[in-house]
Protein backbone atom coordinates (compact mmCIF):
# COMPACT_ATOMS: atom_id res chain seq x y z
CA UNK A 1 0.00 0.00 0.00
CA UNK A 2 1.08 3.39 -0.73
CA UNK A 3 2.23 5.53 2.24
CA UNK A 4 -0.45 7.43 3.16
CA UNK A 5 -1.15 10.33 5.50
CA UNK A 6 -3.69 9.36 8.28
CA UNK A 7 -5.25 11.43 11.21
CA UNK A 8 -6.20 9.22 14.00
CA UNK A 9 -8.20 11.12 16.91
CA UNK A 10 -9.44 8.94 19.37
CA UNK A 11 -12.17 9.68 22.55
CA UNK A 12 -11.45 10.42 26.14
CA UNK A 13 -14.04 6.89 26.64
CA UNK A 14 -11.44 4.42 24.58
CA UNK A 15 -8.17 5.81 26.92
CA UNK A 16 -9.83 6.51 30.45
CA UNK A 17 -11.81 4.98 33.09
CA UNK A 18 -14.77 6.54 34.29
CA UNK A 19 -13.10 7.30 37.69
CA UNK A 20 -11.20 9.54 36.08
CA UNK A 21 -7.56 7.55 35.52
CA UNK A 22 -5.88 6.70 32.22
CA UNK A 23 -6.67 3.25 31.19
CA UNK A 24 -3.31 1.78 30.87
CA UNK A 25 -4.67 -1.39 28.52
CA UNK A 26 -7.18 0.80 26.58
CA UNK A 27 -4.25 3.20 25.55
CA UNK A 28 -1.75 0.21 24.79
CA UNK A 29 -3.92 -1.20 22.47
CA UNK A 30 -3.83 2.34 20.55
CA UNK A 31 -0.50 3.03 20.93
CA UNK A 32 1.07 -0.60 19.02
CA UNK A 33 -2.19 -0.03 16.37
CA UNK A 34 -0.61 3.66 15.52
CA UNK A 35 2.86 1.70 15.67
CA UNK A 36 1.80 -0.73 13.37
CA UNK A 37 0.70 1.61 11.05
CA UNK A 38 3.84 3.43 11.05
CA UNK A 39 5.87 0.33 10.59
CA UNK A 40 3.51 0.37 7.30
CA UNK A 41 5.40 3.32 6.82
CA UNK A 42 1.86 5.57 6.99
CA UNK A 43 2.53 9.14 8.83
CA UNK A 44 0.09 9.35 11.27
CA UNK A 45 -0.79 12.59 13.30
CA UNK A 46 -2.66 11.52 16.86
CA UNK A 47 -5.58 14.14 17.87
CA UNK A 48 -5.86 12.90 21.85
CA UNK A 49 -8.69 13.60 24.06
CA UNK A 50 -8.76 12.31 27.48
CA UNK A 51 -7.38 15.48 29.20
CA UNK A 52 -9.84 16.39 31.61
CA UNK A 53 -10.85 12.51 32.13
CA UNK A 54 -7.05 11.47 33.12
CA UNK A 55 -6.69 14.35 35.53
CA UNK A 56 -9.67 14.85 37.80
CA UNK A 57 -9.69 11.89 39.93
CA UNK A 58 -5.38 13.33 40.92
CA UNK A 59 -7.73 16.85 41.12
CA UNK A 60 -9.68 15.29 44.11
CA UNK A 61 -13.15 15.10 42.16
CA UNK A 62 -15.71 11.96 42.22
CA UNK A 63 -16.77 12.77 38.62
CA UNK A 64 -15.84 14.63 35.54
CA UNK A 65 -16.35 18.40 36.87
CA UNK A 66 -19.05 20.18 35.37
CA UNK A 67 -17.33 24.16 36.11
CA UNK A 68 -15.30 25.86 33.23
CA UNK A 69 -12.54 26.36 35.92
CA UNK A 70 -12.81 22.61 37.27
CA UNK A 71 -12.63 20.94 33.83
CA UNK A 72 -9.67 23.60 32.97
CA UNK A 73 -7.59 22.36 35.96
CA UNK A 74 -8.50 18.77 35.05
CA UNK A 75 -6.84 19.31 32.08
CA UNK A 76 -3.74 20.80 33.29
CA UNK A 77 -3.36 17.81 35.27
CA UNK A 78 -4.26 14.97 33.13
CA UNK A 79 -2.51 16.35 29.64
CA UNK A 80 0.72 16.07 31.33
CA UNK A 81 -0.08 12.62 32.41
CA UNK A 82 -1.02 11.33 29.54
CA UNK A 83 1.69 12.89 27.23
CA UNK A 84 3.75 11.22 29.93
CA UNK A 85 1.90 7.65 29.15
CA UNK A 86 2.21 8.11 24.90
CA UNK A 87 6.23 8.99 25.70
CA UNK A 88 6.50 5.64 27.61
CA UNK A 89 4.90 3.47 25.51
CA UNK A 90 5.68 4.79 22.42
CA UNK A 91 9.69 4.44 23.37
CA UNK A 92 9.43 0.94 22.75
CA UNK A 93 8.77 1.50 19.14
CA UNK A 94 11.19 4.07 18.95
CA UNK A 95 8.16 6.70 18.01
CA UNK A 96 8.38 10.08 19.36
CA UNK A 97 5.90 11.99 20.48
CA UNK A 98 5.43 16.16 20.15
CA UNK A 99 2.78 17.49 21.87
CA UNK A 100 0.50 20.44 20.51
CA UNK A 101 -1.78 22.18 21.92
CA UNK A 102 -4.46 24.38 19.79
CA UNK A 103 -6.88 26.97 20.05
CA UNK A 104 -9.24 28.15 18.25
CA UNK A 105 -7.54 31.99 17.91
CA UNK A 106 -4.24 29.86 16.93
CA UNK A 107 -6.48 29.27 13.51
CA UNK A 108 -7.98 31.95 13.22
CA UNK A 109 -4.90 34.19 12.69
CA UNK A 110 -3.21 33.53 9.44
CA UNK A 111 0.15 33.55 10.46
CA UNK A 112 -0.09 31.58 13.63
CA UNK A 113 -2.40 29.19 11.23
CA UNK A 114 0.62 28.80 8.54
CA UNK A 115 3.07 28.90 11.44
CA UNK A 116 1.18 25.54 12.97
CA UNK A 117 1.19 24.39 9.03
CA UNK A 118 4.53 24.37 9.08
CA UNK A 119 5.23 23.07 12.14
CA UNK A 120 3.32 19.92 11.85
CA UNK A 121 4.86 19.46 8.63
CA UNK A 122 8.41 19.53 10.19
CA UNK A 123 7.54 16.61 12.68
CA UNK A 124 6.28 14.88 9.98
CA UNK A 125 9.17 15.16 7.83
CA UNK A 126 11.38 14.13 11.04
CA UNK A 127 9.55 11.25 12.17
CA UNK A 128 8.02 12.49 14.66
CA UNK A 129 4.31 11.61 16.13
CA UNK A 130 2.27 15.10 16.69
CA UNK A 131 -0.11 14.38 19.32
CA UNK A 132 -2.92 17.32 19.27
CA UNK A 133 -5.22 17.77 21.67
CA UNK A 134 -7.38 21.48 22.68
CA UNK A 135 -5.60 24.11 24.53
CA UNK A 136 -8.26 23.41 27.37
CA UNK A 137 -6.50 25.34 30.01
CA UNK A 138 -6.23 28.52 28.43
CA UNK A 139 -9.62 27.92 26.02
CA UNK A 140 -12.48 29.99 26.58
CA UNK A 141 -15.50 28.42 26.29
CA UNK A 142 -17.66 30.72 23.97
CA UNK A 143 -13.67 30.41 21.64
CA UNK A 144 -13.32 26.46 21.08
CA UNK A 145 -13.42 24.03 18.59
CA UNK A 146 -16.60 22.78 20.29
CA UNK A 147 -15.13 19.64 20.45
CA UNK A 148 -11.60 17.18 19.44
CA UNK A 149 -13.87 15.50 16.62
CA UNK A 150 -14.25 19.05 15.46
CA UNK A 151 -10.56 19.64 15.84
CA UNK A 152 -9.35 16.54 14.02
CA UNK A 153 -11.85 16.86 10.85
CA UNK A 154 -10.07 20.87 10.74
CA UNK A 155 -6.73 19.27 11.29
CA UNK A 156 -7.12 16.78 8.95
CA UNK A 157 -8.11 19.17 5.99
CA UNK A 158 -5.28 21.29 7.14
CA UNK A 159 -2.28 18.33 6.50
CA UNK A 160 -4.57 17.06 3.73
CA UNK A 161 -5.16 13.72 4.89
CA UNK A 162 -5.76 10.90 3.05
CA UNK A 163 -7.84 9.48 5.62
CA UNK A 164 -9.77 10.39 8.98
CA UNK A 165 -10.23 7.78 11.67
CA UNK A 166 -12.18 8.73 14.87
CA UNK A 167 -11.84 5.95 17.24
CA UNK A 168 -14.70 6.20 19.63
CA UNK A 169 -16.62 3.36 22.42
CA UNK A 170 -18.80 2.10 19.92
CA UNK A 171 -19.14 0.13 16.51
CA UNK A 172 -19.96 3.09 14.12
CA UNK A 173 -23.35 5.14 13.69
CA UNK A 174 -26.60 3.66 14.17
CA UNK A 175 -29.93 4.82 12.90
CA UNK A 176 -30.69 5.62 16.94
CA UNK A 177 -28.26 5.74 20.15
CA UNK A 178 -27.94 2.45 21.06
CA UNK A 179 -27.45 3.03 24.49
CA UNK A 180 -31.41 3.76 25.00
CA UNK A 181 -32.48 2.08 21.74
CA UNK A 182 -31.90 -1.42 21.69
CA UNK A 183 -33.52 -2.09 18.27
CA UNK A 184 -31.25 0.74 16.60
CA UNK A 185 -29.27 -0.63 13.51
CA UNK A 186 -25.87 0.21 12.23
CA UNK A 187 -24.88 2.28 9.13
CA UNK A 188 -21.93 0.54 7.89
CA UNK A 189 -21.43 3.08 4.81
CA UNK A 190 -22.47 6.68 4.47
CA UNK A 191 -22.43 8.49 1.17
CA UNK A 192 -23.73 11.92 2.37
CA UNK A 193 -23.93 13.24 5.36
CA UNK A 194 -27.56 15.26 5.04
CA UNK A 195 -28.95 18.02 7.94
CA UNK A 196 -31.93 15.59 8.39
CA UNK A 197 -29.17 12.84 9.45
CA UNK A 198 -27.81 14.97 11.88
CA UNK A 199 -30.93 16.60 13.34
CA UNK A 200 -31.85 13.29 14.37
CA UNK A 201 -28.60 11.77 15.94
CA UNK A 202 -28.11 12.35 19.55
CA UNK A 203 -25.77 14.25 21.25
CA UNK A 204 -25.42 12.21 24.53
CA UNK A 205 -22.18 10.66 24.82
CA UNK A 206 -20.28 8.78 27.61
CA UNK A 207 -19.68 9.85 30.81
CA UNK A 208 -16.56 11.32 29.79
CA UNK A 209 -17.11 11.92 26.15
CA UNK A 210 -18.16 15.59 24.60
CA UNK A 211 -21.02 15.45 22.05
CA UNK A 212 -21.80 11.98 21.48
CA UNK A 213 -22.47 11.01 18.06
CA UNK A 214 -23.96 14.53 17.05
CA UNK A 215 -20.49 16.06 17.44
CA UNK A 216 -19.26 13.52 15.08
CA UNK A 217 -21.38 13.46 12.23
CA UNK A 218 -20.74 17.14 12.07
CA UNK A 219 -16.68 16.82 12.17
CA UNK A 220 -16.95 14.05 9.22
CA UNK A 221 -19.27 16.29 7.40
CA UNK A 222 -16.27 18.89 7.77
CA UNK A 223 -13.77 16.85 6.44
CA UNK A 224 -15.29 15.00 3.70
CA UNK A 225 -16.14 18.84 2.22
CA UNK A 226 -12.25 19.39 2.48
CA UNK A 227 -11.46 16.28 0.48
CA UNK A 228 -11.12 13.72 3.46
CA UNK A 229 -13.06 10.42 3.46
CA UNK A 230 -13.98 9.29 7.34
CA UNK A 231 -13.87 6.21 9.61
CA UNK A 232 -15.96 6.53 12.98
CA UNK A 233 -15.80 3.18 15.35
CA UNK A 234 -13.78 0.80 17.24
CA UNK A 235 -11.65 -1.74 17.02
CA UNK A 236 -9.13 -3.79 19.10
CA UNK A 237 -5.35 -5.60 18.35
CA UNK A 238 -2.53 -3.90 16.50
CA UNK A 239 -3.97 -4.48 12.89
CA UNK A 240 -7.38 -2.48 13.77
CA UNK A 241 -6.30 0.48 11.88
CA UNK A 242 -5.08 -1.10 9.24
CA UNK A 243 -7.93 -2.85 8.29
CA UNK A 244 -9.50 0.61 8.76
CA UNK A 245 -7.95 1.55 6.07
CA UNK A 246 -8.56 -1.88 3.94
CA UNK A 247 -12.03 -1.55 4.48
CA UNK A 248 -12.22 -3.98 7.12
CA UNK A 249 -13.08 -1.98 9.96
CA UNK A 250 -15.44 -2.37 12.66
CA UNK A 251 -17.38 0.75 11.97
CA UNK A 252 -18.98 3.36 9.69
CA UNK A 253 -17.22 4.38 6.25
CA UNK A 254 -18.49 7.88 5.09
CA UNK A 255 -17.36 8.78 1.55
CA UNK A 256 -15.73 12.37 0.52
CA UNK A 257 -16.88 14.82 -1.36
CA UNK A 258 -15.54 15.35 -5.31
CA UNK A 259 -14.89 18.96 -4.91
CA UNK A 260 -10.90 18.13 -5.26
CA UNK A 261 -8.95 19.28 -2.32
CA UNK A 262 -8.73 23.08 -0.99
CA UNK A 263 -5.85 24.38 -0.62
CA UNK A 264 -4.36 25.43 2.89
CA UNK A 265 -5.35 29.74 2.33
CA UNK A 266 -8.52 28.95 1.00
CA UNK A 267 -9.55 26.43 4.04
CA UNK A 268 -8.27 28.99 6.40
CA UNK A 269 -10.33 31.73 4.37
CA UNK A 270 -13.62 29.27 4.74
CA UNK A 271 -13.31 28.19 8.13
CA UNK A 272 -11.40 30.17 10.22
CA UNK A 273 -10.94 33.65 9.24
CA UNK A 274 -13.42 36.25 10.69
CA UNK A 275 -14.94 38.57 7.72
CA UNK A 276 -14.66 42.20 8.66
CA UNK A 277 -16.53 43.61 5.80
CA UNK A 278 -19.31 43.41 3.07
CA UNK A 279 -19.19 43.75 -1.00
CA UNK A 280 -22.17 44.70 -2.92
CA UNK A 281 -21.24 43.34 -6.62
CA UNK A 282 -23.27 43.78 -10.14
CA UNK A 283 -24.74 41.17 -12.40
CA UNK A 284 -21.34 41.23 -14.68
CA UNK A 285 -18.74 40.81 -11.85
CA UNK A 286 -21.33 37.98 -10.58
CA UNK A 287 -20.97 35.91 -13.62
CA UNK A 288 -16.86 36.40 -13.74
CA UNK A 289 -16.10 35.45 -10.78
CA UNK A 290 -18.74 32.30 -9.82
CA UNK A 291 -18.97 31.16 -13.90
CA UNK A 292 -15.77 32.80 -15.68
CA UNK A 293 -13.19 31.48 -13.30
CA UNK A 294 -11.78 35.66 -13.21
CA UNK A 295 -10.82 37.63 -10.45
CA UNK A 296 -13.25 39.98 -8.93
CA UNK A 297 -12.27 44.06 -10.21
CA UNK A 298 -13.12 47.09 -8.63
CA UNK A 299 -15.72 47.78 -11.51
CA UNK A 300 -17.76 45.13 -10.23
CA UNK A 301 -18.10 46.77 -6.61
CA UNK A 302 -21.43 48.55 -6.15
CA UNK A 303 -21.26 48.83 -2.51
CA UNK A 304 -19.02 48.56 0.79
CA UNK A 305 -19.96 47.63 3.87
CA UNK A 306 -17.08 48.01 6.76
CA UNK A 307 -14.05 49.06 7.50
CA UNK A 308 -11.22 46.92 6.39
CA UNK A 309 -7.51 47.00 5.12
CA UNK A 310 -5.40 44.85 2.77
CA UNK A 311 -5.26 40.91 3.50
CA UNK A 312 -8.61 41.09 5.46
CA UNK A 313 -11.30 38.98 4.81
CA UNK A 314 -14.93 40.35 3.39
CA UNK A 315 -18.20 38.66 2.93
CA UNK A 316 -18.89 39.23 -0.96
CA UNK A 317 -22.85 39.75 -1.84
CA UNK A 318 -24.45 39.25 -5.42
CA UNK A 319 -28.34 39.54 -6.63
CA UNK A 320 -29.54 36.98 -4.80
CA UNK A 321 -27.01 36.97 -1.61
CA UNK A 322 -24.48 36.06 -0.29
CA UNK A 323 -21.95 34.15 -2.94
CA UNK A 324 -18.56 33.67 -0.99
CA UNK A 325 -15.56 35.14 1.13
CA UNK A 326 -12.31 36.69 -0.11
CA UNK A 327 -9.28 38.24 1.29
CA UNK A 328 -9.21 42.33 -0.43
CA UNK A 329 -5.92 43.22 -1.44
CA UNK A 330 -6.88 46.88 -1.07
CA UNK A 331 -8.83 48.85 1.88
CA UNK A 332 -12.70 50.24 2.04
CA UNK A 333 -11.24 53.85 1.59
CA UNK A 334 -9.61 52.87 -1.94
CA UNK A 335 -12.40 51.02 -2.71
CA UNK A 336 -14.88 53.58 -1.88
CA UNK A 337 -13.07 56.65 -3.58
CA UNK A 338 -13.08 54.17 -6.62
CA UNK A 339 -16.31 54.03 -6.64
CA UNK A 340 -16.94 57.89 -6.20
CA UNK A 341 -15.02 58.63 -9.03
CA UNK A 342 -17.33 56.48 -11.70
CA UNK A 343 -19.08 59.22 -13.54
CA UNK A 344 -17.02 62.26 -12.32
CA UNK A 345 -16.01 64.09 -15.50
CA UNK A 346 -14.20 66.57 -14.13
CA UNK A 347 -11.52 63.88 -14.16
CA UNK A 348 -8.99 63.94 -16.85
CA UNK A 349 -7.93 60.36 -16.08
CA UNK A 350 -10.18 57.79 -14.56
CA UNK A 351 -9.81 55.60 -12.43
CA UNK A 352 -8.54 52.16 -13.72
CA UNK A 353 -10.24 49.33 -12.28
CA UNK A 354 -8.19 47.68 -9.82
CA UNK A 355 -8.05 43.94 -8.75
CA UNK A 356 -10.01 43.30 -5.34
CA UNK A 357 -9.97 40.16 -4.51
CA UNK A 358 -7.72 37.85 -6.39
CA UNK A 359 -8.95 34.10 -7.62
CA UNK A 360 -6.26 32.69 -5.07
CA UNK A 361 -8.08 34.01 -2.38
CA UNK A 362 -11.56 33.60 -3.32
CA UNK A 363 -13.81 30.95 -1.73
CA UNK A 364 -17.37 30.62 -3.34
CA UNK A 365 -20.55 29.36 -2.09
CA UNK A 366 -21.34 25.88 -3.40
CA UNK A 367 -25.02 26.36 -2.74
CA UNK A 368 -25.19 29.72 -3.71
CA UNK A 369 -23.14 28.29 -7.30
CA UNK A 370 -25.76 25.82 -7.42
CA UNK A 371 -29.10 27.83 -7.25
CA UNK A 372 -27.36 30.08 -9.80
CA UNK A 373 -26.60 27.54 -12.41
N1 LIG B 1 -26.74 7.31 16.54
C1 LIG B 1 -25.75 6.91 17.36
N2 LIG B 1 -24.94 5.91 16.98
C2 LIG B 1 -23.92 5.51 17.77
N3 LIG B 1 -23.66 6.04 18.99
C3 LIG B 1 -24.44 7.05 19.43
C4 LIG B 1 -25.52 7.53 18.64
N4 LIG B 1 -26.10 8.53 19.30
C5 LIG B 1 -25.43 8.69 20.46
N5 LIG B 1 -24.42 7.79 20.57
C6 LIG B 1 -23.51 7.71 21.71
O1 LIG B 1 -22.28 8.37 21.39
C7 LIG B 1 -21.27 7.81 22.23
C8 LIG B 1 -19.89 8.22 21.73
O2 LIG B 1 -19.74 9.62 21.94
P1 LIG B 1 -18.69 10.22 22.99
O3 LIG B 1 -18.90 9.61 24.33
O4 LIG B 1 -18.74 11.70 22.88
O5 LIG B 1 -17.36 9.61 22.39
P2 LIG B 1 -15.83 9.99 22.49
O6 LIG B 1 -15.47 10.15 23.92
O7 LIG B 1 -15.18 8.80 21.85
O8 LIG B 1 -15.63 11.24 21.68
C9 LIG B 1 -21.59 6.33 22.22
O9 LIG B 1 -21.12 5.69 23.37
C10 LIG B 1 -23.12 6.31 22.12
O10 LIG B 1 -23.71 6.08 23.38
N1 LIG C 1 -9.96 18.48 25.02
C1 LIG C 1 -10.79 17.63 25.89
C2 LIG C 1 -11.60 16.65 25.07
C3 LIG C 1 -12.83 17.22 24.48
C4 LIG C 1 -13.57 16.17 23.64
O1 LIG C 1 -14.02 16.47 22.55
O2 LIG C 1 -13.66 14.92 24.19
P1 LIG C 1 -14.15 13.60 23.37
O3 LIG C 1 -15.63 13.75 23.03
O4 LIG C 1 -13.92 12.49 24.32
O5 LIG C 1 -13.33 13.49 22.14
C5 LIG C 1 -9.89 16.77 26.80
O6 LIG C 1 -8.76 16.44 26.40
O7 LIG C 1 -10.37 16.41 27.87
Amino acid sequence: MAKERIVVKIGSSSLTNDKGEIDQAKLMDHVQAIAALRMAKHEVILVSSGAVAAGFARLGYSSRPVTLKGKQAAAAVGQSLLIQTYIEKFSPFNITPAQLLLTRSDFSNQERYQNAFATINELLERGILPIINENDTVSVEELTFGDNDMLSALVSGFVHANQLIILTDINGIYDGNPKSNPEAKKIHYIKEITDEMIAVTDATGSKVGTGGMKSKLLAAKTAVSLGVPVFIGTGTGDDKLIEVLDGKGNGTYIAKHNFGTINTRKQWIALHSESVGKLYIDNGAEEAILFNGKSLLSAGVIEVKGTFTKGDVVEVFGTKGFLGKGQVKCSSNDLQLDIDSRGVETLEIPIPSTEVIHRDAWVESREMKEELT
